[in-house]
């Protein structure tokens, strides 16, 4: 296993730790959260009792192999832990998420949770946001006009394809995928793109206060 791939799972099963019996547990996605949910599946083959929401089919899949009981928000309302990947924090805990496309059901079920966790390596630990080009999801039909009205906010938007066709959701939309540069005001540009019709939901998780946890390819694992 390499060092990142180490700080991964490392960062993952520091996050699997803080789930408590009789816990509702939001699963993420990603080759980082991948490593929590190993590990609540290990703890769930050790006896721990707990219900999850996925926050995506890939991570569903994966949850249910392992036993991991999964649940839905139309038997629960709220989840008490959200442990999920991220493909930039900003020193000041403001995220950029949906690198994997799963962005709509990630908010969704970081919203419902109690508290939020996400887990990366140092490489996603940044000053300053957009470096990662920002992923927003948009309906298909009409694809053409958002991709437009963000060139005129200044992003240069490339729509997602997988082997030459779009990228198709989960919830069965596109992605773009936006660089804007630096993002200096996340608030506002996450509020600026929600505002055009078509657009379902930006990658930009704001003000959502939650644990950071940082893997450092040295083994060091931080909690923020
Ligand atoms: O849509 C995908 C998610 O937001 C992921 O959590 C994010 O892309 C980070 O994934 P990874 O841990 O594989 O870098």
């Amino acid at each position: 296993m390499d060092a990142i791939t180490q700080a991964k799972k490392a960062a993952g099963e520091k996050a699997a730790a803080l789930v408590q019996p009789g816990m509702l547990v939001g699963l993420g996605t990603g080759s980082t959260a991948y490593w929590a949910i190993e590990k609540i599946g290990e703890m769930v083959k050790g006896g721990l009792n707990i219900r999850a929401v996925a926050t995506s089919l890939a991570s569903e899949k994966q949850a249910r192999e392992l036993g991991i009981p999964i649940t839905s928000f139309s038997e629960i309302q709220q989840l008490d832990i959200d442990i999920d990947g991220a493909d930039e924090v900003s020193h000041d805990l403001q995220i950029i998420k949906g690198g994997g496309g799963a962005l709509l059901r990630e908010k969704i079920v970081a919203m419902a949770s109690r508290r939020k966790v996400i887990v990366a390596d140092e490489r996603k630990y940044v000053k300053t946001l957009g470096k990662f080009p920002l992923p927003i999801e948009i309906i298909p039909f009409g694809w053409e006009l958002v991709f437009r009205a963000v060139q005129s906010l200044q992003g240069a938007p490339t729509l997602r394809t997988k082997d030459d066709k779009p990228y198709i959701t989960d919830n069965g939309n596109y992605i773009l995928d936006c660089a804007f540069g630096a993002i200096e005001n996340p608030e506002q540009l996450h509020h600026q793109l929600k505002a055009i019709t078509g657009v379902v939901e930006t990658g930009l998780f704001i003000n959502m206060q939650p644990t950071v946890i940082i893997a450092y390819e040295n083994g060091d694992v931080k909690t923020i």
